[in-house]
């Protein structure tokens, strides 16, 4: 169901939208949606529930039975999933039985959400609501880009055999005539599936929700879509999706999210909404960018405090915008920006399989870049500094000294200033980072340095009450953030309700700490008077 708040109208650029009818504040939730098919990716089968998509519950998570591939909070959250995962149960034992080896037991999550949806709509009838509406959605099967072919027979090949089809006739029990048509259906799914994150933003699964495939997309989106979680019951409500205003929205004004990381440099998400979506993306963000984009940027090489474009293959020859001192070696910062590249798409595939090569790249990899000049909003430098501090973390519960600590707040604090230049204020993921760097500020040092010399106090982080109060701060921002990001109602979601109680014991902490200083003064011997 629509909201009355906002409508639905066609635009000559980009087809159907959705629309503001009324002027909505940052942090305005402007639709709340139960998506049509939620789908768990295959690492979070075993940790997140296959109904819900929570977390585990405390008495841990409850397998199926049957296939032994899905997991449940309980009783009840199996049965609300059971009139969808009847159906997929026993083609998940036939595919895991045929398998040529363990890790490809499970088919992708891809094709368990186009099994899911051609067993609904079968279960419902084409001429239902719901697969009317799942028909609804926007498909380029008419105009696949050729880089879309591949990924296009792939899907449709690993859904016949899910689906266990040995002839094309079989398709019409699932209301598709011809081969065409499965195309049809895997361009809509392309086209219109969104990732489902945690309350936390770390990526699920994939959700369906025709409803919000109604937006398009924009670089600088004036919403977002989360699934904030308020609840830690197994609740049939949930997944519950929400699209969330990050900035003031004005009547009669599109609702644009974002459909890719923005992030990114401008060439990398033009290829990729190209190629997944197929448009040009004509957003200002792309078209009318004015002065320097901090995702391509560098210092100034005289350090005069202004920012140049980073060099590239077409304009080598770059200035900075302040005092217009050029960049002395493009090809050599060329060269760091591809190895940079190349170390970061080779530490996230090492990132499960062997942690501590992906923690060595990113350790000898960012210091390079960095000494290279880029700014630490610029990339690969800000997605290196994020995967750093999460690889640090992973390393706390088997080693945690100071100097680990450190280095995590060191990677966090990077990685969340890079974040102020490319995202607005309120957006959910700098919500999320701030509120990571504030929780390792306050976690309890090792070692905390006594030294009050004022050498010391100029090093980042600082230790003890100040790092304290900086993690305060820093708290205090994050809850601000988060409560757009996640929605004012929300109260900023499971994040902003998980730094509440750090931030009441660290006003505790710091006012005993203060107490503690005026007692000790109000105990020094007093001089005499004359
Ligand atoms: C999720 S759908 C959005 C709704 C779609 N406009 C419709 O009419 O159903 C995604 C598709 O919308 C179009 N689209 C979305 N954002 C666009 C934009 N900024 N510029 C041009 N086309 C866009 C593209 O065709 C894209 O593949």
């Amino acid at each position: 169901m629509l909201p009355p708040s906002v409508e639905i109208r066609n635009s000559s650029v980009s087809g159907r939208g959705i629309w503001a009818k009324e002027k909505k504040e940052a942090g305005s939730i402007l639709i709340s949606v139960k998506p049509h098919i939620s789908v768990l990716s295959n690492q979070s089968l075993h940790t997140h529930c296959s109904s819900c998509c929570g977390p585990a519950p405390p008495s841990g998570l409850k397998r199926c039975v049957r296939c032994r591939m899905v997991w449940y909070c309980d009783v009840n959250c199996s049965s609300n999933d059971w009139t969808l995962h009847k159906l997929e149960c026993s083609a998940l034992k036939k595919w895991s039985s045929s398998a040529p080896s363990p890790d490809v037991a499970i088919p992708s999550d891809a094709v368990r959400c186009l099994g899911r949806i051609l067993w609904k709509r079968r279960a419902e009838g084409p001429e239902s609501i719901w697969a009317k509406e799942i028909d609804s959605m926007q498909s380029h099967r008419g105009s696949l880009q050729p880089s879309a072919f591949e990924s296009h027979t792939h899907l449709a090949h690993f859904l016949v055999r899910f689906l266990d089809l040995s002839s094309p006739a079989e398709l019409s029990e699932y209301g598709l005539s011809t081969a065409g048509d499965l195309v049809d259906i895997i361009s809509k799914f392309i086209t219109n599936t969104f990732t489902l994150t945690s309350s936390s933003l770390s990526a699920l699964g994939v959700s369906v929700s025709p409803l919000v495939a109604l937006i398009n997309h924009s670089c600088d989106p004036n919403a977002v879509i989360v699934y904030p979680r308020c609840s830690n019951e197994p609740s049939t409500e949930e997944p519950l999706m929400q699209v969330v205003a990050i900035r003031d929205i004005e009547v009669d004004e599109e609702i644009l999210t974002a459909y890719i990381d923005t992030t990114l440099p401008r060439f990398s998400r033009q290829k990729f909404l190209k190629e997944t979506y197929n448009f040009d993306c004509q957003c200002p963000s792309c078209t009318k960018y004015s002065g320097v984009d901090p995702r391509e940027s560098m210092w100034c090489p005289k350090s005069c405090g202004g920012k140049c474009a980073v060099p590239t293959e077409e304009n080598s020859l770059t200035r900075c915008e302040k005092c217009q001192t050029p960049v002395t070696s493009p090809d050599a910062v060329l060269d760091v920006l591809r190895v940079g590249q190349e170390a970061l798409d080779k530490a996230v595939a090492l990132r499960s399989r062997d942690f501590n090569k992906a923690k060595q790249l990113t350790t000898n990899m960012i210091p390079i870049l960095t000494s290279a000049g880029l700014t630490p909003a610029c990339h690969p430098l800000l997605a290196l500094n994020e995967l750093h501090q999460s690889l640090l973390v992973s390393a706390f519960s088997s080693n945690l000294t100071q100097s680990v600590l450190d280095d995590s707040v060191r990677a966090a604090a990077k990685y969340s200033a890079g974040l102020s230049y490319v995202l607005r204020e309120g957006h959910p993921v700098r919500g999320v980072a701030l509120a990571d760097l504030g929780k390792l500020l306050a976690v309890d040092e090792p070692e905390p340095s006594t030294s009050n010399s004022s050498g010391r106090d100029a090093v980042f982080p600082p230790s003890g009450p100040r790092r304290l109060k900086l993690a305060l701060e820093t708290l205090k921002q994050a809850r601000t953030e988060l409560y757009i990001g996640f929605g004012r109602k929300n109260e900023g979601g499971e994040v902003g309700k998980s730094i509440r109680e750090t931030v009441v014991s660290l006003e505790r902490e710091l006012g005993v700490w203060s107490q503690g200083v005026r007692n000790v003064l109000e105990d020094m011997p007093k001089p005499l008077k004359s």
